[in-house]
């Protein structure tokens, strides 16, 4: 990989809560290169909101935050908060799942575009309506110059998430963090989204980290893929070699039980991982997932394996004991 755009070093994130202390993000270490669309994947409470919001500031002062964010090579851990306002939306951008939440009700959307531009560049009057209207129809809206002055309930969901995609790229930002950016949609509506995100990177350059617990919506996008569990980095892979030679038994599950086509015959059933993603105080000397695997023994009790390279490859996963199919691939290549 070419020098990396982002690069997240042994980030930790805990939170001081009434309740006591909770470890969110273990020691994750990923990259992003230009261009590139990372797919961050893992159920829910796994730490992959936790990771993306510590990308540009964004988490509560409850928040404990350790290790280092750089992009482009400035570290963005402890910077200064006026050092993070001009990298929010500058440089990285985010989307969420619901946009009638972040949107405005009360002003058009063409307004709402308005003040992004206007907080980031000097533009005249004119100069912001036009670059609005241009940014509904890269996002793919059409009749564009009708829609800018539209209010937020005039529109479909998935235009309500384009123009949040137009919002979040009106300052061409270098990274892109969309957070399950289509969960709340249809799933004809979700293949739109993607394309337009796809299409934002190939016309733009922009780099992409897609949050989501479907790996259908990974297939679809994703150049590599980090898989989270309980706040750590257990497996991560080009997105071709991780469906077809997965190594950690919790991407092994998410695949059994997710509907991809190509993986699973329309009549075979998914399978549920049995269990659920541990809420930790601190972090164990053991792998996090063993109360959940069908291969722990009292090694994966007693210490933590480590997130190691597979080979040569592009392929780094954290098992003692990974699955016997990835495992077999493992023997052909090292032979
Ligand atoms: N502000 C907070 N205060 C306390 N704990 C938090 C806070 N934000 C997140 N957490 C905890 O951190 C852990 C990781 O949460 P996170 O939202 O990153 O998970 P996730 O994988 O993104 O899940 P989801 O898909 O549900 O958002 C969870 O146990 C969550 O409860």
């Amino acid at each position: 990989m070419t020098a990396p755009i982002l690069a997240v070093d042994d980030l930790s994130v805990s939170f001081v809560t009434e309740s006591g202390n909770v470890s969110a993000v273990d020691h994750v270490s990923l990259e992003m290169a230009a261009g590139e669309i990372v797919g961050v994947v893992g159920e829910s409470g796994c730490g992959k909101s936790v990771t993306a919001m510590s990308l540009a500031g964004l988490l509560p002062g409850s928040a404990r935050v350790t290790g280092s964010v750089r992009l482009r090579g400035t570290e963005l851990i402890g910077a200064r908060e006026t050092e993070l306002r001009r990298v929010r939306g500058k440089e990285i951008a985010y989307i969420f799942q619901e946009p009638m939440t972040s949107l405005n009700p009360v002003l058009t959307v063409g307004r709402q575009i308005g003040e992004v531009l206007e907080v980031h560049e000097r533009l005249s009057r004119k100069r912001v309506r036009e670059r609005a209207v241009e940014l509904l129809s890269l996002v793919g809206i059409p009749s564009a110059a009708k829609r800018v002055d539209n209010y937020p309930h005039q529109l479909s969901g998935g235009m309500r998430q384009r123009v949040m995609i137009a919002m979040a790229v009106a300052c061409n930002p270098t990274v892109l963090v969309a957070d399950e950016p289509t969960t709340a949609l249809d799933v004809t509506v979700q293949a739109g989204i993607l394309k337009v995100l796809r299409d934002l990177r190939d016309r733009l350059g922009t780099s992409i980290l897609i949050i989501t617990h479907d790996l259908g919506v990974i297939a679809d996008i994703a150049d590599r893929v980090v898989v989270m569990y309980a706040g750590r980095v257990v497996e991560q892979a080009p997105v071709t070699e991780l469906f077809a030679h997965p190594h950690h038994h919790y991407t092994d599950g998410l695949l059994n039980a997710s509907p991809i086509p190509g993986r699973h015959a329309g009549t075979e059933r998914l399978q549920e991982i049995p269990g659920l993603v541990p809420v930790l105080a601190t972090q164990p000397d053991a792998c996090t997932f063993a109360d959940r695997c069908p291969a722990a023994d009292d090694t994966c009790r007693a210490s933590a394996p480590p997130l190691e390279r597979l080979g040569g490859s592009d392929h780094r996963a954290a098992c003692w004991h990974p699955v016997p199919s990835a495992r077999a691939a493992r023997q052909e290549t090292i032979r």
